[in-house]
This record gives C-alpha cells, sequence and structure tokens, in this order.
C-alpha cells in the first residue's frame, strides 16, 4: 500500500520579516493559511469571532486561496489531465468562477448544476453531465447548452440522447462502466462494485453492449470510458486497479469494432483529512503512477495513450471550509457525557447523521485555561442522532454564548444541507488576504413562507 501524506497544500511558514510572530499554525485539518492568533483562528487573514460578529452564526467561511491552490496542485501534477471539478461536492457561482480560472472543468450531476454553472459563464465545453437518471430534459438541455461530454449511465438514454444529437448538434459521450473496485468511506458512496445502481456493469456484458449501441448512432460520438470508484479514499492503488481493468476493455473496444477512444475518466474520490493525524491524498504521486499505469497498460495493448480526466470534488474544496456554530446549552449526563449543543446541526452538515463521520472542533473568541474534556457537540434538532462531532476534547468550561469551529467543512455540508425544522441553511462567507465577502445569503423564514403558497 502506498503511503498517503496530506501534501496537497504545504504547510504555511512563518514570514520572514516577522520575527515577532505572535500566531501559531494551526496544520491539519484547518486550511493551510489557518492559525491562531490570541483568542480568535484566522482564516484568509480574517478572524473567525469577527466574523461571526458581523454575519451571526451559524455561518461557514470559505477560504478562496485554499481553494485556488488545490486547483493548481491538481494542474501541477497532472499537467496532461483534465481535472473537473464536482459540483456535488458544493457550488455557487463564486465557486464556478474560481475553478474555471485556475483551469479545471466541471463535473455536474443535475440540470440545476449545469445551468447555475452556464449561466455563470462557465464554458460548456468545459463541463461533464453524469447523473444515474438525469431526465429527458437535463438530457436536452446538456445537448442544447453543448457540454463537453454526458456520461451515458443507462440503456434509455442511449435512445434519448440518439434523438437529441443531430448532425449540427452531435454529442461526444463516455460509457459509465463498474470496475468491480471496492473503496470509499462508507457502502454509501462505493460506486464502483457490481450491483449498485450506477454504471453498465463489466462482468454482465452490459458495458459492451452500450458501447455497441452507442456506435451504431450516426450522431454520438463515444469518446472513452468513466469510472467513478468512491469517495474518501486515501490510497492509490484502487485508481491503479481502475487502469488496469479499463485499459483492456478499451483495447476490446478497437479490436471488436476499429475505435480507438481517447478518453479514460477514472472520476474523483481523493481523500482528505478531517482530524488531525488523519492521511490525505497524495495527489503528486497519483498524477506520477497513474500516468505511468496507463502508459504501461497501452503498450501492453497497443493503445494509443488516452487524455486522463479526474473529477475530485472534495480534495479541491473540502479543506477551505470552516464551520462556526455558537453553543447554546451545555449538559452534563449522570455517566459523565457533557453535550454541548450549538445552533446549527444536521440540517447544515448530515455527514455525521448518514455516514458516521468524525470531525474536530475548536474554541475560537475566548482564551480558556480550563483543561480538556471530552464533550459531544450535538445540534439543535430534534433527533437524538443530530450529532456533529462525536468526540472531541474541548476546555472544560465551555459554556453557553461560545464559539466552535469545525474545520474541513468545504465539501457535502452546504451542498447536502436542508430545510430541516426550518432553521434555514447558513450563509457562506469567503475570506481572501484579510477581506470578507458574502457568497451565499442566510435563508430566512422568508425563503419558506414563499415557498408556502397552498393558503
Ligand atoms: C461521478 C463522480 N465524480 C466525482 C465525484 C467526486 O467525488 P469526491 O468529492 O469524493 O472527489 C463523485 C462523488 O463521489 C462522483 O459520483
Ligand atoms: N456525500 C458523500 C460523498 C458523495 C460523493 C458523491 N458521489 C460524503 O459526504 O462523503
Amino acid at each position: 500500500m502506498l503511503a498517503a501524506r496530506p501534501s496537497i497544500v504545504p504547510p504555511p511558514s512563518p514570514a520572514p520579516d516577522d520575527p515577532a510572530q505572535d500566531w501559531t499554525p494551526l496544520g491539519v485539518p484547518w486550511p493551510a493559511a489557518a492559525r491562531r492568533q490570541g483568542e480568535d483562528i484566522l482564516v484568509g487573514g480574517v478572524g473567525l469571532a469577527q466574523l461571526a460578529a458581523r454575519f451571526a452564526t451559524p455561518l461557514y467561511v470559505l477560504d478562496e486561496a485554499e481553494v485556488r491552490e488545490r486547483c493548481r496542485a491538481y494542474r501541477r501534477a497532472l499537467p496532461q489531465a483534465e481535472v473537473a471539478y464536482a459540483a456535488k461536492a458544493f457550488l455557487c457561482g463564486a465557486v464556478a468562477e474560481w475553478v474555471e480560472q485556475e483551469g479545471l472543468g466541471l463535473d455536474v450531476c443535475s440540470g440545476g448544476e449545469l445551468e447555475l454553472a452556464v449561466t455563470c459563464g462557465f464554458p460548456p465545453e468545459r463541463i461533464i453531465l453524469h447523473g444515474n437518471a438525469k431526465s429527458p430534459e437535463e438530457l436536452a438541455s446538456a445537448v442544447r447548452l453543448g457540454v463537453g461530454r454526458i456520461v451515458v449511465d443507462s440503456f434509455p438514454e442511449i435512445a434519448r440522447l440518439a434523438v437529441l444529437a443531430t448532425a449540427d448538434r452531435p454529442q461526444e459521450v463516455l460509457v459509465r462502466v463498474v470496475p468491480g473496485i471496492s473503496a470509499g468511506h462508507h457502502a454509501s458512496v462505493r460506486t464502483g462494485v457490481e450491483e449498485q445502481k450506477f454504471g453498465f456493469s463489466l462482468d454482465s456484458g452490459d458495458a459492451a453492449d452500450a458501447v455497441a449501441r452507442i456506435l451504431r448512432q450516426p450522431h454520438l460520438r463515444l469518446v472513452g470510458l468513466h469510472c467513478h470508484l468512491g469517495s474518501q479514499i486515501p490510497d492509490i492503488a484502487p485508481y491503479l486497479a481502475a487502469v488496469d481493468r479499463l485499459v483492456p476493455v478499451m483495447a476490446a473496444v478497437r479490436d471488436r469494432h476499429g475505435v480507438v477512444l481517447e478518453e479514460l475518466d477514472l472520476g474523483g474520490g481523493h481523500a482528505v483529512p478531517y482530524r488531525a493525524g488523519e492521511p490525505a491524498f497524495n495527489v503528486e504521486e497519483f498524477g506520477t503512477l497513474v500516468t505511468a499505469a496507463v502508459a504501461r497498460q497501452c503498450a501492453r495493448h497497443r493503445l494509443p495513450v488516452p487524455r486522463l480526466t479526474i473529477e475530485p470534488g472534495r480534495a479541491v474544496i473540502g479543506p477551505a471550509g470552516v464551520a462556526l456554530y455558537r453553543v447554546l446549552t451545555v449538559k452534563h449526563t449522570p455517566s459523565g457525557l457533557t453535550f454541548v449543543a450549538v445552533d446549527g446541526g444536521m440540517s447544515d452538515n448530515p455527514r455525521p447523521a448518514l455516514y458516521g463521520s468524525r470531525y474536530t472542533a475548536a474554541l475560537v473568541g475566548r482564551e480558556s485555561e480550563a483543561p480538556l474534556a471530552e464533550a459531544r457537540v450535538v445540534g439543535r434538532h430534534c433527533e437524538a442522532g443530530d450529532v456533529l462531532v462525536p468526540s472531541v476534547g474541548l476546555p472544560a468550561d465551555v459554556r453557553p454564548g461560545d464559539l466552535l469551529a469545525v474545520p474541513a467543512a468545504g465539501a457535502y455540508h452546504l451542498s447536502m444541507a436542508s430545510g430541516y425544522n426550518m432553521v434555514g441553511r447558513p450563509p457562506l462567507i469567503a475570506v481572501r488576504d484579510g477581506a470578507a465577502r458574502m457568497l451565499m445569503r442566510r435563508e430566512t423564514l422568508d425563503d419558506f413562507r414563499r415557498r408556502d403558497i397552498g393558503r
């Protein structure tokens, strides 16, 4: 197994002209430039306590420089590859703009993500559309808007696309195959194994059938194969296994149909650390090893080396986000458990409830001399399972009014946030070079009322 180290963004070093450094770098899993300064934590040069005072809580903070540097790290590690940011991790206009400016493509999986990106000026030819159940309307708008590739995921979709694509508007497609490789942090996100809803099985012959059907359509251009193994994968080995599995399939397509596929899309799934000491995905090593594996397999099968595409979501944006909450109550149980309840919860971060995901948290805005004691940070929703951080050491004097910051909150929080209990989704503030600007406003009761039109 290959060693994975947190390598995307180097740790911050003190500025040489700053001998009286009065801050401490926070390190993994915080944004690379995050630092503790006195009682506050600075992200993008802005104090979290200051942001809480200005915008109220719960609040999400996104470090623009961290997102941009992560995009750049991917491009440096894979200069020949197409890197498509997976919008499902989180998308808004500003994020679409940042990744576009950094030269990434975009992976979208709904008409909503697609239309938002295109209307924000994202070039449609750099967009890849995914989905196991794309509606006819979504397929029509993708073809009309001119998306780069559509990843075909079912037989009915081939028939629908065959009608939509025309001589004037041919459509490039990839076929999503199931490589039979198990990887990912939870069964719910392991999409590389047989017997699930995504893609065409290689073992059953469905993938070969899909390829043959697409090739019979005059206005569909089959450009390659796609697979997505799963999410929060720390190792490179599963990706190398996917290369070993898919390149022979490309050779089989060439042998059977005389068609040389030009693209191999290995999906996303690269892990990020959520707590200190957790491994991160080694992007440089991934670039080197996967590129070599593709070249080796292609030489063995006498295929030209295809363009490699990857679709990282979490690893681009996850570590750039910090969630900020206000403590509302603290309870101690007879058995010694401490529940620290905050003003957010599973409506802004459903991941602990869905997958048992583990996080850390830190006290912000107040210095405490109290020793650390184990606490459980819980949300404000009406379920016992509404836990944000199952176990973390917090100052024993943690109390109502305190601020808690949760790092690694950039991916699959706000994109999966809900209207549960009409609490409303928190705002998102971008920070950069000491300045803050709101990217998304708080969801208010008025927003709920506006949809409530039955009376
Ligand atoms: C097809 C596809 N591509 C890319 C991704 C992005 O995954 P991650 O955010 O784990 O990199 C996903 C989600 O797992 C996906 O389903
Ligand atoms: N929502 C999942 C990741 C889903 C990836 C989408 N294919 C998580 O938070 O881990």
